[in-house]
């Protein structure tokens, strides 16, 4: 028998901090890092590219299980590079219309089916973060470490509001703590593989925490399951 890759599963609604979390975890422990969310941007970016609507399924499956895509780890704090069809799309996926997109095409059954495969090929020794949505229930069922990452919806998009301002772009805090909720709103009433917590997560509400704090009580964790060797 095969002995599989440990994974820690870190999912949550938007602006929680998965993604900042995971990719510091990642680091620490030396293991692999799934941002699967950017999957679903990717596709969301692909889609409007190539001119496939977002309703419609048939396309946007083809779409999803021919997405040419590269995850680039890189060093020194960087954000991993993620190149889409032989171009670097790192920031442009990272904006709230191509979240919003993100969140309508997550919502097709035959999306997700055809993008499991690809994430569950991120699982290699020796272990892996994932971070989204799905991560603990549907993924990586198993995961010895499932973490629900939440925040209050104003202080989501508080910390969003400063990340986007901070690279730049014109936004509006709130507009943002609307899209936020529709956001919320969709992920979580979908009929597949909505945004819940798995029956074992370990919930974490992160409103009054910093970043050292969830990363430090997510670390205690992984400790207390000797997960890292
Ligand atoms: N505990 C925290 N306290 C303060 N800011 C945070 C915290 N966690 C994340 N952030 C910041 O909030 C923003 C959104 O975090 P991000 O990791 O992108 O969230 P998610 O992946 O859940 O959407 C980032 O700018 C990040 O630095
Ligand atoms: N495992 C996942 C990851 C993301 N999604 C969907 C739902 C989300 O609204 C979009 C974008 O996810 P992403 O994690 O990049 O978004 P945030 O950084 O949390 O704002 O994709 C999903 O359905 N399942």
């Amino acid at each position: 028998m095969s002995i599989q890759a440990p994974v820690i599963a870190i999912d949550g609604p938007s602006g929680s901090g998965k993604g900042t979390i995971a990719s510091l975890l990642a680091k620490k422990l030396g293991w692999s890092l799934l941002d699967s969310g950017a999957l679903y941007r990717l596709l969301a970016f692909a889609a409007r590219n190539h001119g496939v609507d977002l309703t419609n399924e048939e396309a946007l499956k083809l779409l999803a299980a021919h997405l040419d895509v590269q995850f680039v780890a890189a060093a020194n704090g960087q954000p991993q590079r993620i190149i889409l069809e032989g171009e670097e799309v790192t920031d442009a996926i990272r904006n709230e219309q191509i979240g919003a997109g993100a969140s309508q095409v997550a919502a097709l059954g035959a999306v997700r089916d055809a993008l499991l495969q690809r994430q569950r090929a991120f699982q290699e020794m020796p272990g892996l973060v994932a971070d989204g949505r799905d991560m603990g229930t549907v993924v990586f069922p198993d995961a010895p470490l499932k973490i629900f990452l939440t925040a209050s919806a104003e202080e989501r998009a508080r910390r969003r509001y400063l990340q986007l301002k901070a690279k730049g772009d014109d936004v509006n805090l709130a507009s943002l703590l609307d899209e936020i909720r529709l956001r919320d709103e969709r992920d979580t009433q979908r009929t597949v593989a909505p945004l819940k917590p798995a029956a074992d997560a370990i919930q974490l509400d992160s409103t009054e925490l910093s970043i050292e704090q969830v990363l430090e009580r997510i670390l205690s964790e992984v400790a207390n399951r000797d997960l890292a060797g």
